[in-house]
């Protein structure tokens, strides 16, 4: 579904990413995870097309790709209230709004009805976040690019958000590309992990096995959430 051949960018003399090689199925979700300026964002680009890779190819065989950007403010019109926000691409591609999927996809993220007649800076960056997501799922895509996209929400509704995530993954056959500095969303949403660090994949696990991780970058990751769930469920 998504081959991702001996990719590198530069950005003048800087290098993004250096020669990364990545295959998706349709089946799998996979979480890339890396710190600060370790070439996430980049890649998600790519991906879009929004720019263009320095070396190497990238074959996309997917109907439909959608993306949250982590960006969010910057991605919606300031002059349109909520509900012109997550109706304009069905005006604009003349298609049918659901309006029951929409109440209910609201509820499971949390949501008041009343946000819909609110500007967004009326909304705090969590409600905000949420009405992106909302805005990327009603548009039934079947890859879905999450850019730190849950960074803006507090444990309860992360976790509320996952839950629904989740559901349609399973019901709906919706698979995640997930950029995050966050393992525990990761885990809960994703097949795969690969671990980013400098422009390079350094590891690859399966979510089943965190445990056999080499890296001492990615074991340091791995045991700090792994603390994390061990405290929560005391
Ligand atoms: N348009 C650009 N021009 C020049 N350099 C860029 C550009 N975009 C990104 N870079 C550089 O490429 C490297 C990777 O950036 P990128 O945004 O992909 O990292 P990231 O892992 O997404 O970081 P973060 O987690 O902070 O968002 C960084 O060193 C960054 O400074």
């Amino acid at each position: 579904m998504l081959e991702i051949i001996n990719v590198s960018k530069k950005y003048k003399t800087e290098t993004a990413l250096d020669n990364i090689n990545l295959s998706i199925d349709s089946s799998t979700s996979i979480a890339v995870i890396g710190e600060s300026g370790s070439g996430k964002t980049t890649l998600c680009k790519l991906i879009l097309d929004i720019e263009k890779p320095s070396e190497g190819k990238i074959i996309k065989n997917i109907p439909k790709i959608n993306i949250v950007f982590q960006d969010y403010r910057s991605s919606v019109n300031p002059l349109f209230k909520v509900k012109q926000i997550i109706k304009e691409p069905f005006w604009l591609e003349k298609k049918f709004f659901n309006e029951i999927k929409l109440n209910k996809f609201l509820e499971e993220l949390n949501l008041l009805p009343n946000i819909l007649d609110k500007f967004p800076h009326e909304l705090s960056g969590g409600q905000l976040q949420r009405v992106c997501i909302l805005r990327a799922i009603l548009a039934k895509p079947s890859f879905l690019i999450l850019d730190e996209a849950l960074n803006a929400l507090d444990i309860f509704t992360k976790n509320k958000v996952i839950t629904f995530l989740k559901r349609l993954k399973k019901e709906e056959n919706l698979n995640y590309f997930l950029i995050t500095h966050d393992l525990q969303v990761a885990s809960s949403l994703c097949d795969e992990i690969k671990i980013l660090k400098k422009g390079k994949i350094i590891e690859s696990l399966k979510i089943n096995s965190l445990k056999k991780a080499q890296n001492s970058y990615t074991k340091e990751l791995i045991n700090s959430v792994i603390f994390i769930k061990e405290k929560n469920e005391k």
